[in-house]
């Protein structure tokens, strides 16, 4: 490149920079004073409110000063965000503002314009010119998608065409131009090659200067409700995630919020791994959750789930123990859409019979019996759904409660307990009902409205009356301080039995078969039935039973929907059954998807293809609503690295790897566990010399985990961290893993702890093998004290070097 263009741009930089520096300046005064009018308001929120409930007309006159001054308040930190954004988004800008620069000449007009490309826009002074435009916009789209020479993009209004004169790429520090070339290739490969050879990282890096044609059409994917993408370990599939969580909050700003897109990750440190991703882009963090957490705040304190890692770590180390077989069965089934089937058809049968309550209960005396529940239940139109029938009964439930509340409080324990109250407490009861007056009893309120609606009043009781003897008003507020546990456990539904309501499914076939029509059911059915109920009979829950129960839950009471999700990520989709699919849909009716796995990674036993023809992923909202892309180019490890793992897995060759290049994985056999783990030190220690700081010793499962960890400690090894499904945050250095939690994650090498064929022998274990290695970017090793894998055996020596040879 000429000095001349060197000199050029480098000035252009500067003005920019000066431009930049200017406007913060500018800004700055602003972003406080804004900053502290928004503190005033609110510190005077309260001050300036008169609050006077004493009618409904002054409640209405409050309620709607209260609303005025939150919406001011509002609207000042709106102001106050916008601005604090920008200039946040300025001061991102200054060290390195842009990182491309295309010149594009539209067909039709005479010159082309400088197009310079940045993690957000810029626009000069008298706001006309883009001095940088945002790498979302849609004209930067001409950098990803196209070699100088013919180009075009997509806006909003139709597509432009045009001629791409010039396409340069920049790495800015701090303000200088440290290298620059004109790229002739869609992105050139000498960027990415800079940027992959870089060392792992505790967090996940954006790849926004180098984003690559078929990740950008991921990322701008506009069109269906299902995008799946189906992408080689290391093709960038989480990296395009996030950029498209950046991109939709660009796109659509105007309608979808950060808390408005959900991401599933694999598990909480995964999470801590991608945290960074989006902030560093100038975005909020979309909400991040596991399935986990979320089976959790389903299920509510009184049941316990298993969690995936507790059934992966008994598939993989129970094999030959009782039951085994008939879990794997177990797990095959509930997980599948058959099962899902049979409980809707499961549901159709409540309808008609079989529902289950429980006695609601009073002071050692059921008030209300679980007969009279179900026979008011099925009393209802019986053309409703069951879960409106529920509700109905619910409502039933609380009128019954109280009228049963009046009746109580003629009892004589009301009478003994307002005789019993001492001062304070009297003092106590007395405030609170004074607090309640002021602050307007709304459930009374509501009860009043309500009974008006149906046209019926309560006969021992005018509209709220505070006039009413203390005492009376006393004994009121005792009973309903008692009987508000009940009205709180009617409206969480936990009338209803759903344990035994889940638990009855688990009957001998025949009933199995009447409830849910079901035709085939698994050979070992009784002994899973056993599994299951034992589970049931300690409050726990096997994983795979998790989601069916919410399930079945939710036919009886509901859905817990939530309309507010927009976009819905689940990353690692291949590790999701069929069966959580359908949840997912159910869960976020208003969502699009976004699916992003790797079928050559599903270690799971629910796992789903994710592009098979008869994917339930495609048929969850049929074809002409998803998009399938597929991935083939691995960027993550070297190209000897990625040809000796393409090769463990069938299919495997049409993985591409990046041309970057780096030694063959080694193959280490030792003798004896002893020396094995002495040379693993050694090993470490070396990588660690050559400027290797991430470094991951993967084993199989947790129980080889923790017994690595010991023994490389007794050997001396220190500073190792030791990763269990309980670490939350990620933190560079070396590692003692489970494949299983390593997922998605990357490390500058990664050491093989046991490849031996006890280890990964089996055909699922292939997967499991596959994944341990293409956590590796720059190193493989791989460790056995004994005979080699069947599948590291069968690989083409060419593949590997050995030692000792
Ligand atoms: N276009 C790109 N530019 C720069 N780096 C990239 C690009 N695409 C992917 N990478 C890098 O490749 C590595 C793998 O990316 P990522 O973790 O997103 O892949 P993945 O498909 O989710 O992998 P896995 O399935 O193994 O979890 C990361 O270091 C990422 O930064």
């Amino acid at each position: 490149m000429e000095a001349r263009d060197w000199r050029q741009e480098q000035e252009r930089l500067e003005r920019v920079r000066n431009e930049l520096h200017a406007r913060i300046a500018e800004l700055e005064p602003e972003v406080a004073g804004l900053h502290d009018q928004a503190s005033e308001i609110r510190k005077r929120f309260w001050e300036d409110l008169s609050i006077n409930t004493s009618t409904t007309e002054d409640f209405e006159d409050t309620f709607y000063s209260v609303q005025q001054q939150s919406m001011m308040l509002a609207e000042r930190e709106r102001g106050h965000r916008r601005l604090v954004q920008q200039w946040n988004g300025m001061k991102r800008l200054l060290p390195s503002p842009y990182f491309a620069r295309v010149d594009f000449q539209e067909d039709g007009l005479n010159e082309s314009e400088q197009v310079y490309i940045g993690v957000s826009s810029f626009v000069d002074n008298e706001g006309l010119n883009f001095l940088i435009y945002d790498w979302r916009s849609p004209i930067a789209s001409l950098y990803y998608d196209f070699p100088p020479g013919r180009a075009s993009y997509v806006t909003p209004a139709g597509r432009i065409d045009g001629k791409m004169m010039l396409k340069r790429q920049f790495q800015i520090q701090n303000g200088h131009i440290r290298t620059m070339f004109d790229a002739s290739e869609t992105i050139g490969d000498e960027l990415l090659q800079q940027v992959l050879s870089k060392d792992a990282d505790s967090q996940m890096k954006s790849i926004v200067a180098t984003i690559q044609k078929e990740q950008n059409a991921i990322i701008r994917n506009d069109k269906s409700r299902m995008l799946i993408v189906q992408g080689a370990a290391g093709s960038g599939k989480t990296s395009a995630a996030l950029q498209r969580v950046a991109y939709l909050l660009y796109r659509h700003r105007q309608t979808i919020r950060a808390d408005q897109i959900v991401l599933f990750s694999p598990n909480p440190m995964f999470g801590s791994y991608i945290s960074t991703v989006l902030p560093e882009l100038g975005e909020e963090n979309m909400q991040q959750t596991t399935f986990q957490e979320y089976v959790e705040n389903g299920l509510g304190s009184s049941l316990r789930s298993e969690d995936p890692f507790d059934q992966i770590e008994y598939t993989l180390t129970a094999q030959g123990e009782p039951g085994y077989e008939a879990r794997l069965q177990g797990i095959a089934y509930k997980t599948s859409e058959a099962f899902l089937k049979a409980l809707q058809n499961y549901g159709r049968w409540l309808g008609r019979e079989g529902m289950r309550f429980i006695d609601i209960w009073f002071r050692n005396r059921v008030l209300i019996t679980a007969e009279r529940m179900s026979a008011k239940l099925y009393g209802f139109d019986s053309s409703l759904p069951l879960y409106s029938r529920v509700v109905l009964l619910q409502e039933w439930l609380l009128d019954e409660l109280a009228s049963l509340e009046r009746k109580e409080r003629g009892a004589f324990w009301v009478q003994e307990e307002l005789n019993y109250l001492d001062n304070e407490q009297y003092a106590e009861v007395f405030d609170m009902l004074h607090k309640e007056r002021e602050l307007f009893d709304l459930s009374e309120q509501y009860t009043v409205v309500r009974e008006l609606m149906n046209n019926k009043r309560r006969g021992d009781e005018g509209d709220v009356d505070f006039a009413q003897q203390e005492e009376e008003l006393i004994l009121r507020s005792i009973v309903k301080r008692s009987f508000k546990p009940l009205r709180k456990s009617v409206r969480t539904f936990s009338f209803v039995d759903i344990k035994g309501i889940y638990g009855q499914l688990f009957g001998d076939e025949t009933t199995y078969r009447e409830k849910t029509n079901e035709s085939i059911i698994p050979a070992q059915w009784s002994e899973i039935c056993r599994q299951t109920k034992d589970m049931l009979s300690r409050n726990e829950l096997l994983h795979e039973d998790a989601t069916p129960y919410l399930f079945v839950k939710e036919l009886v009471e509901g859905v817990r929907t939530n309309t507010e999700i927009r976009h819905v990520f689940i990353d690692e989709g291949q590790d999701y059954s069929a069966f959580q699919y359908e949840y997912f849909k159910k869960l976020f009716p208003r969502a699009r998807m976004t699916v992003l796995g790797d079928f050559g990674q599903a270690i799971f036993m629910q796992s789903t293809n994710l592009e098979a023809s008869d994917s339930p992923l495609i048929r969850l909202f049929g074809e002409a609503d998803t998009s399938l892309v597929r991935l083939v180019r691995s960027y993550r490890s070297t190209r000897e690295i990625v040809e000796f793992t393409k090769s463990l897995l069938p299919g495997g060759d049409e993985i591409v790897p990046f041309e970057r290049r780096g030694p063959k994985p080694l193959l280490i056999r030792l003798n004896g566990v002893q020396k094995r783990d002495a040379q693993i030190l050694e090993d470490i220690a070396l990588l660690n010399a050559q400027g290797f700081a991430s470094i991951a010793v993967i084993t199989k499962t947790a129980a080889e985990s923790r017994e690595a960890y010991e023994s490389l400690r007794i050997q001396g090894g220190e500073g190792l961290q030791h990763i269990t499904r309980e670490t939350l945050a990620f933190e560079k250095g070396v590692m003692v893993i489970p494949v299983y939690l390593a997922k998605g994650i990357e490390f500058d090498a990664v050491l093989i702890y046991n490849a031996s064929p006890e280890a990964y022998g089996w055909d699922h274990e292939r997967k499991l093998l596959y994944t341990a290695c293409t956590r590796a970017m720059h190193r493989l090793q791989l460790y056995t004290t004994g005979d080699w894998s069947p599948f590291v055996q069968a690989l083409p020596a060419n593949l590997y070097e050995k030692e000792p040879c």
